[in-house]
C-alpha cells in the first residue's frame, strides 16, 4: 500500500499532494499540469518534495522529519513511461536484462522466465527493439520495470502513444500484471475507461 503526503514544488507549480488509499492499485487522474507526473517522480526519487512522507507497504522511502530520503536506486521503483525508453542498441533480451536486480530483498521476486511468458513476449526475445510496435515495446518496458525487482509499479499514461486497437490489445496485459504480481501500482491515466478497467480506487488532482 502506498502512504504519500508531500508538499510538492516545481518552478512555481506548488501542491500539497495526500494519497492514502487502502486500494492496492490506484488510479490518478487530473487535468494537464495537476502535477501527476510530479507525483510520481516524487515516489522514484527523481523529484524530491519541499516536505512530508512516502511510505510503499511500510517502508519508508522519504521522510522530511527524519531526514530520510532513499535515492533513486535503493527505493525499488518499477517506473514505465507514456514511451517505451527501451535501449535501442539492445536486443528485447537484453532490455529485460538491464537493471536486473537479483531480488534479495523482501517480497516477491521476479524472473526471467515467468515475466517473458506473463507478458506473452517470448517471440521477441532477440528482436531488436527499433522495430517493435508500440504495443509490444511497451510490454517489453513493463517486463523490464518488473525485473528490477520494485516493491511498486508506477505507471505513467502507459497507452496514451497507441492508438485505440493497440490500446486494447494491452489491456488484459496490465490486468494480468494487475492480479499475479500483486505489487502496489498508481497508474496515471486521464482516461476514464481505462482507470475504470485497470484500477481499485480513483485519486484525482484537480
Ligand atoms: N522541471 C520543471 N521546472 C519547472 N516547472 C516544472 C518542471 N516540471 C514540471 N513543472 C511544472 O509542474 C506542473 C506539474 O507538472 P506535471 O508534469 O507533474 O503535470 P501532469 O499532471 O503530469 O501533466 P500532464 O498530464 O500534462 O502530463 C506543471 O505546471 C509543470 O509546468
Amino acid at each position: 500500500m502506498l502512504s504519500l503526503d508531500v508538499e510538492l514544488r516545481r518552478g512555481r507549480f506548488r501542491r500539497h499532494v495526500r494519497i492514502e488509499d487502502a486500494a492496492r492499485v490506484v488510479a490518478l487522474t487530473g487535468p494537464s499540469g495537476a502535477g501527476k507526473t510530479t507525483v510520481l517522480n516524487a515516489i522514484a526519487g527523481l523529484v524530491k518534495p519541499r516536505a512530508g512522507r512516502i511510505e510503499v507497504d511500510g517502508r519508508v522511502l522519504f521522510d522530511s522529519a527524519r531526514g530520510i530520503d532513499l535515492p533513486a536506486h535503493r527505493r525499488r521503483v518499477g517506473y514505465v513511461f507514456q514511451d517505451a525508453r527501451l535501449f535501442p542498441h539492445l536486443d528485447v533480451r537484453a532490455n529485460l536484462l538491464y537493471g536486473r536486480h537479483a531480488g534479495r530483498g523482501e517480497g516477491p521476486r521476479f524472473g526471467l522466465e515467468p515475466v517473458v511468458s506473463l507478458l506473452g513476449i517470448e517471440a521477441l526475445l532477440r528482436r531488436r527493439t527499433a522495430n517493435l510496435s508500440g504495443g509490444e515495446a511497451q510490454r517489453v518496458a513493463i517486463g523490464r520495470a518488473l525485473l528490477s525487482q520494485p516493491a511498486i509499479l508506477l505507471f505513467d499514461e502507459p497507452l496514451s502513444a497507441l492508438d485505440q486497437a493497440r490500446r486494447e490489445e494491452l489491456i488484459p496485459y496490465l490486468q494480468r500484471v494487475r492480479d499475479e504480481v500483486r505489487l502496489p501500482m498508481l497508474y496515471v491515466s486521464h482516461r476514464a475507461e481505462e482507470v475504470q478497467q485497470l484500477a481499485e480506487a480513483t485519486h484525482r488532482l484537480d
